[in-house]
């Protein structure tokens, strides 16, 4: 079910994300690089994208800007509708409790926490009473079911990165970043957790972004965007690994 967000109308408020001209720039002077050229793109709900490009091009800057944890130096990002570059550093942090998860290549766990108590952590901090039903769902869909009572130093490494998805689904964020989720991780590992999250786009209607390398991982997205020199150069329907591949190859050129 792949959805063109091509910006033809920007649409920031139908969309899980969005983000606008968004430009972004480190140093000053001779030191200057610019990260984001003035990227528009749209993330439509419940679709899953994938983000690739050369090393340097803009992948984690975007994400970072869109996820909150980076301010650009102009234009806008959208979550869930609402213009979160009009935030205050507080509301910023409210949101990013609230309505963005994060998985990250280093599971980031905390090790004196058994699973569960890792899951709910999210939803304790924001004070906020687990949903029963999508808890179990998650839990049961990740195959984690018994192994919730364990901490992370007694989980394989799949088994962390599966702890840290349910930790980052619990809470029903608008948008899930995921920046090179299956890093650390065997190649069947990785396919069995790229599955489950194309599996948590399509039954639970979650919106995923995902930066990656990997033509492979991006060939489970709906779509992939590829970045070169802080721009959007190719959006990818449907990509194969060979079809990303090839734009890789040809930017290479
Ligand atoms: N904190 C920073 N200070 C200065 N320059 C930075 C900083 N963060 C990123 N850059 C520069 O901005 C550009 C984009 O970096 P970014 O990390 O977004 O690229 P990337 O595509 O994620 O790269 P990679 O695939 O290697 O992780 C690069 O030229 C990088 O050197």
């Amino acid at each position: 079910m792949y959805r063109s967000a091509r910006i033809r109308n920007f649409e920031s408020v139908r969309s899980a994300a969005a983000a606008k001209s968004l430009t972004k720039t480190y140093g000053t002077g001779d030191t200057a690089v610019s990260a984001l050229r003035g990227v528009t793109v749209q993330f439509p709900a419940g679709t899953f994208t994938a983000i690739m490009g050369p090393s340097g091009s803009g992948k984690s800057t975007l994400m970072h800007c869109l996820a909150g944890l980076d301010r650009a130096d102009d234009g806008e990002v959208y979550v869930g509708g609402e213009e979160i570059t009009a935030l205050s550093d507080r509301e910023l942090t409210k949101v990013r409790r609230d309505r963005i998860g994060f998985v990250f290549q280093s599971f980031n766990l905390v090790p004196t926490l058994t699973a569960l108590q890792n899951i709910l952590l999210p939803l304790d901090l924001a004070g906020r009473k687990a949903d029963r039903d999508r808890l179990g769902s998650v839990v049961q869909s990740l195959g984690i079911h018994d192994r919730l009572h364990h901490r992370p130093s007694e989980l394989s490494g799949g088994q962390q990165q599966r702890v840290a998805i349910a930790r980052a689904l619990v809470t029903q964020p608008d948008v899930l970043f995921a920046d090179e989720p299956t890093g650390a991780l065997d190649s069947t590992t990785a396919s069995t957790l790229l599955s489950f999250l194309r599996a948590s786009c399509r039954d639970l209607g979650q919106t995923i972004v995902m930066v990656t390398h990997d033509p492979i991982a991006a060939s489970f997205a709906d779509r992939a965007l590829v970045l070169s020199d802080g721009r959007v150069v190719d959006e990818i329907g449907d990509p194969t690994p060979d079809s990303v591949l090839g734009a890789m190859r040809s930017l290479a050129a």
